[in-house]
């Protein structure tokens, strides 16, 4: 934890303080030493709308802040205190060949009791969380760019998705112009897809030709908007686009254009592992632009092809239905809001012992502040119709870090002068200390759970961590594909189904990591409705309408139905430790396991400490585009550290290859001319001194994460910068 130096304190008004890297303006509030520019951003756009006087505000922090700082120091050391148990567990049995045993873990209390049996309670809970089945995007909050798309990607074209991507046959167009035999294709594909989903009567949609469309079932068509179709399946909409005028629709026999899905039934507004954000001026930008996303007022003006664009959120449609009703049609993602977890401090606010108050008590305060003006219905658009608040908390170790963040909320709730659970949670699977205590953990926040989410990145990287001393770990590629992680996603969906989760509450599973492989994900992703989760995360718009697909083909609530009798994946496989069982690698297999994750490390960490980027397409050592963020960069850090303890690779080997790869991240980025080449100096630049620290202390960061040294050197290269 940071503490800063004050140059120079005084009751009043602006203080200046220099701390690591960061420098700032401070104004007193409420005993808080809170950054000015903070201050400004909060009374004046916040807070005037939200109905809170400031004075209540900064009060309300402060006191929030003191009851819940030294909680959540205890809860870090805990983390601190277990792993040193099991790090000595392994000390003491080091041919074990295997995790420290469930009697041992439940000892030292890293198990705890199963609660009795119970179901959820969470109520007002919008039809996109508790009814509608699809995709969940994520969306990097600093880019508003991005996140207009993401609020606007609720629809999206099947036509173009499967045009713009690899998802037909796993190759991309390479023509300039329209490629008419791929447009073909795509046509046939996206009419295949409706005789799957929306079956006509008789014949197929190649055949139709327009007039009366009758369906096989007739209740799947809901109304129409002018001559558009709007079709109904699963709890997802489709709109079959009828323009004869348009170039594809003139070539059509029905006049068909395009034909829309439903996609991004909602979407994760992201303030954690996708963005690089360290300080008061960052933070900023990011609660800014969440209050822009919720209120319906956001904008962003950018240049695309040569012309300024003005993106701003969709209004909602409206149909005619069959008896002549109008309906409404929601056209932007529900919005949710991932704040950080309990681990890391901000320098935006002091707390009045110099420390820096904890994140994820400042994100609660702030974000749940400006999701205010959505629950006051103060801008343009509606964001939640049944006024709830979405907040997704990220890497909870274990029930006592849920109840923390419960309580929490309940604080926050009273501050801001809502009713209890107004404010739900979305619980992140991620850690292995909650997939193991997970009843427990659902129990903790069981009034407000809105969703639990397989965060595998995460859980990997954790999974790695938690038994680093046991021995090496398989290699990365195939951890994907050991014993726990069956288990893990498994038990996630018996235990959430077990709480009551079906028609409540959201089991979803993780990322697809690989935004331009859109033909791998087709074939790999089916599987996720096929579990019974009612959502998994996509990287982009264009994933979401190709994922959209899967859930239309499967009925997710019958499948719920059909899981929901199965006896639990037990305990024991989930605590299946994934170390090599044949640690005889050759030297070339040594070689390239350490290039790949070197070269993972420096691709990504090159981009957040010099650009401030926390989430881009990396090319991997084979220049294929991979979307790395925090919890990428933690396994990949941790893998090399668990090799390294467990001799299979030494120092001088990690730096040959950081040297080896910094070459080949420089070569990857030399077309960006705001790139900064690692080796501009001889000794390389604070990214890959950074990138070498992660890796020979990863078994000192707490719990393996990358924020800490990520933060410090980010802070350093904007000192450098100027
Ligand atoms: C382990 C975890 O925690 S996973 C969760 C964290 N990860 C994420 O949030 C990943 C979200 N995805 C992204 O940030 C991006 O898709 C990236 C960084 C992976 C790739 O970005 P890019 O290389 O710029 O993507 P690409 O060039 O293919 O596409 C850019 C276009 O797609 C849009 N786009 C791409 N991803 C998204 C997204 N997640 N949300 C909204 N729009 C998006 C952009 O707005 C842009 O369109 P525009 O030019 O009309 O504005
Ligand atoms: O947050 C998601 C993960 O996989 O980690
Ligand atoms: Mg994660």
């Amino acid at each position: 934890m940071n503490k800063a130096t004050l140059m120079q304190t005084n009751d009043s008004a602006n203080i200046t303080l220099s701390g690591d890297g960061v420098s700032d303006d401070y104004q007193l509030r409420a005993y808080l030493r809170v950054s000015g520019e903070l201050v400004s951003f909060v009374e004046e756009e916040v807070l005037p709308d939200a109905g809170i006087s400031a004075a209540a505000f900064w009060k309300g922090l402060a006191v929030l802040a003191s009851r819940f700082t030294p909680r959540n120091r205890e809860l870090l050391q805990q983390r601190e205190e277990l792993q040193e148990a099991i790090d000595n567990w392994h000390r003491r049995n080091p041919e074990s060949g295997c995790g420290a045993p469930e009697s041992f873990l439940r000892e030292i209390g890293y198990l705890v009791d199963e609660p009795a049996p119970f179901i959820i309670g969470t109520q007002k809970v919008d039809a996109e969380i508790a009814e509608i089945s699809g995709p969940q995007l994520v969306v990097p909050v600093l880019n508003a760019r991005f996140l207009l798309n993401a609020i606007n990607a609720r629809w999206g074209s099947l036509y173009d998705a499967l045009y713009g991507t690899d998802a037909l046959d796993g190759e991309i167009v390479s023509s300039t112009g329209y490629d008419t035999r791929r447009g073909a294709q795509v046509i046939t594909r996206a009419k295949a897809f409706l005789d799957d989903a929306v079956p006509l009567a008789e014949g197929s949609w190649a055949e139709w030709t327009g007039g009366q469309l009758q369906l096989a079932n007739p209740d799947q068509l809901l109304g129409t908007i002018g001559d558009n179709v709007i079709l109904g399946n699963n709890g997802l909409h489709i709109e079959i686009v009828i323009d004869s005028s348009h170039p594809i629709g003139k070539t059509d026999p029905a006049g068909i254009a395009d034909i829309r899905l439903e996609a991004a039934i909602s979407t994760i507004v992201d303030l954690e592992d996708s963005v690089a954000a360290i300080d008061a001026a960052d933070k900023i930008v990011a609660y800014r632009n969440w209050l822009g996303a919720i209120r319906g007022d956001l904008e962003a003006r950018f240049s695309k092809g040569g012309e300024t664009v003005t993106r701003t959120a969709n209004q909602d449609r409206s149909y005619i239905d069959e008896s002549g009703v109008i309906r409404n049609l929601r056209a932007r993602s529900l919005l949710l809001v991932r704040n950080v977890g309990h681990l890391m401090t901000t320098p935006a606010v002091l707390l009045p012992d110099g420390e820096e108050c904890h994140e994820g008590i400042l994100d609660a305060v702030v974000t749940m502040a400006i999701a205010m003006h959505d629950l006051k219905r103060i801008g343009p658009l509606r964001n939640s119709l049944r006024g709830s608040i979405y907040v997704v908390k990220p890497k909870m170790h274990g029930p006592e870090e849920c109840a923390f963040s419960n309580d929490l909320f309940d604080a926050v709730e009273d501050l801001l002068g809502l009713a209890r659970n107004t404010v739900k949670i979305g619980v992140m699977d991620e850690e292995r200390r909650t997939s193991a205590n997970l009843a427990a953990c659902i129990h903790a926040v069981k009034d407000r759970v809105f969703f639990i989410n397989t965060g595998f990145l995460d859980r990997t990287g954790d999974e790695i961590h938690t038994s680093m001393l046991a021995g090496p770990m398989m290699r990365k590629g195939d951890i994907k594909h050991a014993e726990w992680i069956a288990a893990y996603e498994d038990r996630n969906v018996q235990i959430g189904l077990a709480c009551g989760f079906a028609g409540k509450a959201q089991i979803g599973k993780g990322m697809w990591a690989a935004p331009d492989r859109m033909h791998a994900m087709l074939a790999e992703k089916a599987g996720h409705p096929a579990s019974g989760a009612s959502t998994a995360w996509v990287p982009s718009p264009t994933a979401a309408v190709l994922h959209a697909i899967h859930y239309h083909l499967c009925n997710v609530a019958e499948r719920q139905r059909e899981r929901s009798t199965e006896t639990l994946v037990p305990l024991g496989k989930l605590l299946t430790v994934p170390l090599a069982e044949n640690t005889r690698w050759s030297a070339d297999e040594i070689t390239e396991e350490l290039h790949n994750n070197a070269q993972g490390i420096l691709g990504y960490m090159v981009r957040w400490i010099d650009q401030g980027i926390g989430c881009s397409k990396v090319p991997d050592i084979h220049d294929i585009s991979l979307m790395e963020d925090r919890a990428t960069l933690r396994i990949s850090s941790q893998h090399i550290t668990n090799w390294l303890v467990h001799g299979v690779v030494d120092r001088f080997a990690i730096d040959a290859a950081l040297h080896e790869m910094a070459a080949k991240v420089d070569a990857q980025n030399a077309g960006d001319p705001s790139y900064r080449p690692i080796m501009a100096c001889p000794k390389g630049s604070i990214a890959l001194a950074a990138a070498r620290e992660l890796i020979i202390t990863g078994a000192c960061q707490p719990s393996g994460y990358t924020e800490p040294v990520l933060h410090h050197a980010r802070a350093r290269a904007k000192q450098q910068a100027g």
